[in-house]
């Protein structure tokens, strides 16, 4: 399938490594490791500075499925909206564009659950959603290699469980190898053969996951000493008077999609501290009944909902209701395509904008600082957002959330694209500010090991 020998670029460097047809490999990279130089090694878009053997397949047989690569197909979504006719109804690519037209009656569409979903637009579908389609699609093209990073993250359990049947039948079945690039151990599923680890751009092949020793290495690979206590800044603690019963109540809530119902008579309430937890299969309405909080959804004036004391529809104002909320979801971190420094995105967190647009103070800035230190990115202040690694973005966007300490926090899948211990380091954040603020968290997850006992209610979509 490929060899590489010697390969040396400067972010990343690969001593010895082939991998055959029909073989099953992860890596494990932390965000900053350079994983996402692999893919772009394979798919011919980080040429070498030197290198002895560089025998790679064809491009055209690779596919990518990346959150990197979501984002690029979202962009270009948008971009044909850009341009369409304003007077027609467009939903940009629909599902079954992304589909050989002959391979449309394959048992694999209905086995991931995309066969209701063929004439919807990209657009339009849940994250999950869109991650299934595109690895669907890159098996039905009869790609040789998939390269699929955090394939697992953002998955319902039972999606999870079709996913891993489909690679064993990928691999067996139709020869393909596959490549895992992950950052969280508990995501190894145990039909992967090889294990290789990626640190500071440099590859190192560990063995066959099945030994105590491919174990042992990444043990160590993992542990971290880092386990400094995060202590919650005083923003956080402060007291505040909050006149309502309910930060929000939802009553007989409904979304409806033109010939799609989401969900109908939902009533949710969550009072101040009443932490809760959202759940539910890909598909079921999560982040669509947080995008009726946020007011992302326009249905939220045909519902009776009722926010921080206002009915919505009853001409509050959507910056004023806005200051209240911290969000947190996989659209925003679509749609954050502002090319500002990161330092710049934490800040914008304060005026609820996508870019910075104001004059900001010095203790503002001080503040910015030290939330990006608690996430271990105080040295890269400067950089560009959209030149970071996914992980980093994510946690950047989280941090953005945080900096107002805001009345609700809405956390849509926030772990996503997170490595391990960036994942641990933000979920003991939000248990510190469950257990010690004023702020109350309302958390959407698919991870089992995110569903803590320190919610007070349970919402299952
Ligand atoms: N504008 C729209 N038009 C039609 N259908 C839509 C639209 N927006 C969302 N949907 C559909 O509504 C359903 C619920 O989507 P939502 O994103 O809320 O699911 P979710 O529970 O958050 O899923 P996931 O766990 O995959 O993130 C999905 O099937 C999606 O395809």
């Amino acid at each position: 399938m490929f060899t590489i020998k010697n390969y040396y670029h400067p972010s990343l460097m690969i001593e010895n490594w082939s991998i055959e047809q029909a073989k099953s490999w992860c890596v494990f990279g932390t965000n900053d490791s350079g994983r996402q130089s692999i893919a772009h090694l394979l798919t011919g878009e980080l040429a070498p500075s030197t290198v002895e053997t560089l025998d790679l397949p064809n491009s055209n047989d690779i596919a990518v499925i990346s959150f990197e690569e979501q984002q690029k197909i979202y962009e270009h979504e948008l971009k044909i909206e850009a341009t369409d006719d304003i007077n027609q109804q467009d939903f940009g690519t629909l599902v079954c564009e992304f589909l050989p037209a002959d391979k449309l009656n394959d048992p694999l569409i209905k086995m991931v659950g995309l066969d209701k979903l063929l004439h919807s637009g990209y657009r339009q579908l849940s994250s999950g959603e869109g991650r299934k389609l595109l690895l669907l699609a890159a098996i039905l093209q009869g790609k040789k290699l998939l390269i699929c990073e955090d394939p697992f993250d953002s998955l319902d359990k039972e999606s999870c469980y079709i996913l891993n049947q489909l690679f064993i039948n990928v691999i067996n079945e139709r020869n393909t190898s596959l490549m895992l690039l992950l950052g969280n151990r508990s995501d190894v599923p145990a039909w992967c053969e090889k294990i290789a680890i990626i640190k500071h751009g440099e590859l190192s092949v560990i063995g066959d996951q099945h030994n105590n020793t491919t174990q042992q290495r990444l043990n160590e690979f993992f542990n971290t000493d880092n386990d400094e206590p995060i202590e919650l800044p005083e923003e956080f603690r402060k007291d505040r008077l909050y006149p309502h019963e309910y930060l929000f109540k939802l009553v007989n809530g409904a979304v409806r999609y033109q010939n799609k119902t989401v969900f109908e008579g939902l009533n949710i309430s969550v009072k101040p501290k009443q932490h809760t937890l959202i759940t539910g299969k890909n598909g079921s309405g999560k982040s669509t009944l947080l995008n009726l909080i946020t007011g992302e959804c326009t249905q939220c004036y045909s519902n009776d909902l009722t926010l921080f004391g206002f009915k919505r529809g009853s001409g509050e104002s959507i910056w004023e209701l806005k200051a209240n909320m911290g969000i947190v979801t996989p659209e925003l971190h679509r749609q954050y395509r502002i090319n500002g420094t990161l330092l710049s995105v934490v800040l914008s967190g304060l005026f609820d904008s996508i870019g910075l647009y104001q004059q900001t103070e010095n203790y503002q800035a001080v503040y910015a600082r030290q939330w990006l230190k608690k996430v271990g990115l105080d040295q890269k202040e400067k950089a560009l957002f959209n030149e970071l690694s996914f992980g980093e973005q994510r946690l950047a966007l989280i941090v953005r959330a945080l900096i107002k300490a805001p009345l609700l926090l809405i956390l849509d899948e926030i772990t996503q694209g997170l490595d391990e211990f960036n994942r641990h380091r933000i979920l003991k954040i939000i248990k510190m500010i469950m257990k010690d603020s004023q702020s109350t968290i309302l958390f959407v997850t698919h991870r089992q090991d995110e569903l803590l006992d320190t919610f007070s209610q349970h919402i299952r979509l």
